[in-house]
């Protein structure tokens, strides 16, 4: 094993998770709805200190049946699902037009928490998608501008030429339109909250519905 390798394994080996007080979690408390846990559990990571707990992994398949995952910002989370901002032309755009499914999964370390949501994914349509937009930074609008999200960039010059111009659009016309940019909502049919424990006794419980209508919970094995 070369020295790089064993360095590199000392460091990895070294590292340790739910080594830090982490909460209780009574599922047998828990609301009858995921999404009043989930903001529940969101408020807790922000009073916790957890760094950018708005932040989560969407995993999408491609036309093969090939899983695909990256980090995106959660836009929202309300009755109809969780909602996120990307160009439709995008890598994950053309996956979820062909098959619209994906799960999300958000971490949060400060207090061992996870959650997952499984859903269909649904473009919520012009309007909506241009207020969000709209509501948010310029430095958000700049980028939206930018477009072509997931082509092969030739030059880094060429990103920074279409930047400034998209820069200087944005501030200009704050409320011009990106045709491609639109919101979507991932409309949950499972969803799981997962609360680390430092004996390995986590608790995991996990929320199912069939179609619109009650939720079922139970835990898992964890
Ligand atoms: C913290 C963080 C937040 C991000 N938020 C978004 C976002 O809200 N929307 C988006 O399209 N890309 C966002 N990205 C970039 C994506 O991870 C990804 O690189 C991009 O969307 C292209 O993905 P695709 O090629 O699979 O379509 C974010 C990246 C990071 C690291």
């Amino acid at each position: 094993m070369s020295d790089t390798q064993k360095s590199f394994r000392a460091l990895l080996h070294a590292q340790r998770v739910w080594d830090v007080p982490l909460p209780r979690f009574d599922a047998s408390a828990a609301p009858a709805d995921p999404l009043d846990l989930f903001r529940a559990w969101f408020a807790e990571a922000v009073a916790a200190g957890q760094i950018e707990p708005h932040t989560m992994t969407l995993a999408t398949v491609d036309a093969e049946g090939r899983p695909d995952a990256r980090t995106l910002m959660l836009h929202d989370a309300d009755e109809r699902g969780w909602h996120f901002g990307t160009h439709t032309t995008s890598e994950k755009g053309r996956q979820l037009a062909a098959r619209p499914h994906a799960a999300l999964t958000f971490y949060w370390p400060a207090q061992g928490r996870q959650v997952r949501v499984r859903g269909t994914v649904t473009p919520v349509g012009r309007a909506e998608s241009r207020a969000d937009l709209r509501a948010r930074s310029t430095g958000a609008l700049a980028a939206a501008l930018t477009g072509t999200q997931s082509e092969v960039l030739p030059s880094r010059d060429e990103l920074v030429r279409a930047s400034e111009e998209a820069w200087e659009r944005a501030r200009a016309e704050p409320d011009t339109e990106v045709e491609t940019w639109s919101r979507y909502v991932v409309e949950p049919h499972e969803a799981e909250f997962f609360q680390g424990d430092a004996e390995r006794r986590h608790v995991r419980l996990r929320y199912r519905r069939e179609a619109v209508g009650p939720w079922t919970r139970e835990l898992l094995w964890p």
